[in-house]
């Protein structure tokens, strides 16, 4: 998908929510326990009842990864679920991969053209050579990790080296790699007062904001600080939506957490005429 398409679907839903499917089988109602795929059945039932209110899907590889090999066919049932019904929302791997060239392209290779992913979250930490392998892939994205939403953020992210804090010099150094127009950035929600800074760097790349809802970071915040001209944010929620209820009803409840967020979403966009 390109960014415009993004954008467009951004417009038309006047949504820019990501619904993160960290499914965990400790967490899912039991009486989806006893199916044959029960987290391929829980997301098929989120999504279904909460496409029209959100942009992009973000599965964290780690909740499918965990499960082994079964977890990794629920992973693949899923991005096939979505690209064959779905086709117009974002999918995001969030699997903050990078490492030497070489075995870069082979993450690439694995979620760009076997899974079929939109977009990939990467560890900026291994350099150009470690994130430019991603970027050569025509109209796939790659999201950096730029400040991360944890509290072990502090330790690294925001360090000053040669005088400029660490998650800065990442924002200003990607933007020469070759390919930088496929790059997009990881803010967490929980350092939306860092965003002014952040837009000066960065003034239209799109940022996906993890942190709404269970890390207690602000809608409301993240759009005053971060929003520009073409919208350039993806807020993502997970726990929130996903397990609002652990009864049958789970999927009209994550419905109806979604579009609590999506009508906070257009309103911060028509008080900014941004549809
Ligand atoms: O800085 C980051 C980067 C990634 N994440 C991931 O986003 C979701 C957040 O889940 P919630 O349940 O809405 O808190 C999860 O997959 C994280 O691994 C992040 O939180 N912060």
């Amino acid at each position: 998908m390109t960014t415009q398409e993004l954008v467009d679907q951004i417009q038309k839903k006047k949504s820019f929510l990501c619904i993160g499917l960290d499914t965990d089988l400790d967490k899912i109602p039991s009486h989806l326990i006893n199916e044959e795929d029960p987290i391929f059945s829980f997301n098929k039932a989120i999504i279904d009842a909460t496409h029209h209110l959100c942009v992009a899907y973000k599965p964290n590889v780690a909740f499918y990864e965990a499960y082994g090999i079964e977890g990794w066919k629920s992973l693949e049932r899923t991005i096939k679920y979505l690209n064959d019904n779905y086709p117009e929302q974002f999918t995001i791997a969030d699997a903050k991969r990078g490492d030497i060239g070489n075995t870069s392209t082979r993450y690439a290779k694995a979620f760009f053209e076997n899974l079929n992913f939109d977009a990939l979250t990467i560890a900026p930490y291994m350099g150009r050579d470690s994130v430019e392998p991603f970027l050569s892939f025509e109209n796939k994205h790659t999201i950096l990790l730029a400040l991360t939403s944890n509290a072990g953020a502090f330790d690294f992210q925001t360090k000053k080296v040669e005088g400029t804090e660490l998650y800065k010099e990442v924002l200003k150094i990607s933007k020469s790699y070759k390919g930088a127009d496929n790059l997009m950035y990881v803010v967490g929600a929980t350092k939306a007062e860092y965003l002014t800074k952040i837009r000066e760097i960065v003034p239209t790349s799109f940022l996906l904001v993890p942190g709404v809802g269970a890390q207690g970071g602000s809608l409301e915040a993240v759009c005053k600080y971060g929003i520009s001209s073409n919208i350039g944010l993806l807020i993502n929620s997970s726990r929130g939506i996903l397990y609002a209820s652990s009864g049958k009803d789970f999927a009209e409840a994550a419905q109806e957490k979604a579009l609590q967020l999506q009508s906070k979403m257009q309103e911060e966009l028509e008080k900014r005429n941004l549809l």
